[in-house]
């Protein structure tokens, strides 16, 4: 058929489909050019593979899809875990791209090309991408871009030197490590009524569980849901190191305002609308609104005492505010921004969102590898003292912990390893960059033997790093969906060769510019609460049929369970009247 037939035959359809229209066969018919736009929309995008340019590099190729304007986004919105490791395992290279609304996002996920990614300092920026987010996810008004843009380098490099170098590092570790030591002891409080209870144990459905042994003995444990137990406890100790016990104190939601934010992530991202009745996103709204007005508030009140007026009763001493947090205040009071826009809620929020998370799955996974947990036990003996003082006047005393978080990093590589394996498993970030000055970006022999590629990555398009990608793929992990607890160690050569931990290919802090400027800080907190939990206590699971890992559900970079398990939690025993 001409062109010009088909075009008056189509003509002749649509006229006739008019004419005799029925609501039926208008349905055939919408149907009908919806097939015939994706069919062709798959044939044409088909032919986008990638292609040898003249100077030898090559071009990304575009996976095919199926509907024009919106390209792959349905697909990523349905199931992106299968979808992008079917393009991964597909391709002998490490680079695919996606049409997202019409722009192309290339996806790099082999250690050669993400070093290559990271390296990239002027053609690849990261800064549209953060303040795209401070607006959608974290309710920055964008009329306050411009004079925020100028702060951005201050405001970051003030929690480089807090989180990742010495001094800053060691305090903030230091001072985490004592509120462990004192706080973990009370992680349930074997009172049954909610008002006794701590914060955590009310937000975990707490309930006080009694039996009686075989052999006659009381068996005392706390009933509660795991994950939010875990969470919530860690939240307790690491808000209040960064914000301050008074922050704490006159705003006890917060954390629950921070789960409610996270939950609304891909609706604030994705920019629906706010009168679109999703409850998730009206909850993110809402807890987003009360979070920002806290800090506001703590800002005002800081400025009062700056100013040495009353900040109120409510605020009684600001001396145990983080140095990343005080330093922050001192830009923004400098420059003169209004307590409002004063935008600390990103650190606040990224303080509590993965290393919470973490700590969850790693006890989950330790806990349910046969054997694991009293290796580890073994492991972290002489960096942990976890005694129990004597009775005094009659009275039970709390157990008594005391950590090396030192000894924990250094010493501990099967702890350390776990760790590792953890993120692997459980955590899925991405980073996005959008790239502004073409670049090329070489593949290692490693990556792609006998075949490896240079890519052309164009000006204008973004280039995306999806890490569960590489994380889970078989050829860097063998069998990627099993808990190796031992896949990070090596052994050093030599007599007595000893252990140590490699974390090889994985990159669970991003890289290049945009690392994740907690992640020291993050490491040191997660082992010395794991060590800490396992040292004083017992977990087993009341459903009696062993310890089941839920479901992932994608959120900000560690993952969270999709269903929670509910356990009993006991005192361990330990030796009367040491420490
Ligand atoms: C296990 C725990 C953690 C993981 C897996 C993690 C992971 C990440 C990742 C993947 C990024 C994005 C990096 C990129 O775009 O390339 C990031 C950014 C960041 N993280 Fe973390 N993080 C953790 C804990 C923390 C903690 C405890 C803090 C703060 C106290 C923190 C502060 C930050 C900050 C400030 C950024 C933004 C960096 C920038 O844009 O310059 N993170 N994190």
């Amino acid at each position: 058929m001409t062109t010009t037939s088909w075009v008056e035959s189509s003509g002749f359809i649509s006229s006739h489909v008019l004419t005799n229209a029925t609501p039926s066969t208008i349905a055939t018919a919408a149907l009908v050019t919806v097939v015939l736009i994706a069919l062709t929309t798959r044939l044409i995008s088909n032919s986008w593979g990638p292609l040898k340019g003249k100077d030898g590099t090559w071009s990304v190729g575009v996976a095919p899809y199926w509907f024009p304007l919106l390209g792959h986004i349905p697909i990523l919105m349905i199931n992106p875990d299968r979808f992008l490791r079917k393009l991964r395992d597909a391709s002998a290279h490490g680079i695919f791209a996606v049409n997202l609304g019409g722009s192309i996002h290339n996806l790099a996920h082999t250690p050669s090309l993400v070093e290559g990614i990271f390296a990239q300092r002027t053609a690849v920026e990261t800064e549209e991408f953060s303040m795209f987010i401070l607006n959608r996810f974290f309710g920055v008004p964008r009329s306050f871009n411009k004079r925020l843009a100028g702060l951005f380098k201050g405001l970051t490099q003030s929690i480089s030197m807090c989180l990742m170098r010495e001094p800053g590092l060691g305090k903030m570790l230091a001072g985490s490590v004592t509120s462990m030591n004192e706080h973990i002891p009370n992680l349930v409080s074997f009172a049954s009524r909610p008002i006794d209870q701590s914060l955590w144990e009310r937000a975990s459905d707490a309930d006080v569980w009694r039996s009686l042994k075989e052999n006659g003995e009381a068996d005392l444990a706390v009933e509660a849901n795991f994950f939010p137990l875990l969470r919530n406890f860690m939240g307790h100790i690491a808000t209040p190191l960064l914000m301050g016990q008074d922050f704490m104190d006159n705003y006890p939601e917060v954390l629950q305002d921070i789960w409610d934010l996270d939950y609304g992530l891909t609706y604030l991202i994705a920019g629906i609308p706010r009168w679109v009745p999703i409850p998730s996103l009206g909850r993110a709204l809402r807890a987003r609104e009360r979070l920002n007005r806290k800090i506001a508030d703590f800002h005002s009140a800081m400025d009062l005492a700056e100013d040495s007026k009353d900040p109120g009763s409510e605020w009684r001493d600001f001396s145990d505010i983080s140095d990343a947090l005080k330093d922050r205040y001192r830009l923004w009071r400098e420059n003169k921004i209004p307590p409002r826009l004063r935008s600390d809620l990103p650190l606040l929020w990224a303080m509590n969102v993965n290393s919470n998370n973490i700590c969850f799955w790693l006890i989950l996974r330790i806990l349910s590898t046969p054997g694991l947990v009293g290796r580890i036990r073994t492991e972290i003996e002489p960096h942990v003292h976890a005694s129990q003082p004597g009775n005094v006047l009659g009275l039970a005393e709390p157990p008594r912990l005391q950590m090396s978080v030192a000894g924990l990093r250094e010493e501990c590589p099967l702890l350390k390893s776990c760790y590792f394996e953890a993120l692997r498993l459980d955590s899925a970030p991405l980073t996005i960059k959008h790239i502004v000055k073409d670049f090329i970006v070489t593949e290692d022999e490693k990556d792609a033997p006998g075949n490896a590629r240079s890519f052309a990555l164009k000006a204008g398009e973004y280039v995306h790093i999806p890490f569960d990608v590489h994380q889970s793929d078989p050829r860097y992990f063998s069998s990627p969906e099993l808990f190796i607890p031992e896949r990070f160690l090596v052994r050093r050569e030599g007599p007595g060769g000893k252990l140590e931990v490699d974390i090889g290919t994985l990159r669970p802090y991003g890289g290049g510019v945009a690392i994740c400027k907690g992640k020291l800080f993050a490491e040191g907190e997660v082992l010395a609460f794991v060590a800490g939990i396992i040292a004083l206590w017992d977990f087993e699971p009341v459903s009696g049929h062993g310890w089941q890992i839920p479901e992932h559900v994608r959120a900000s970079g560690v993952t969270l369970p999709k269903s929670d398990i509910r356990v009993r939690v006991r005192r361990r025993k330990l030796e009367i009247g040491g420490g």
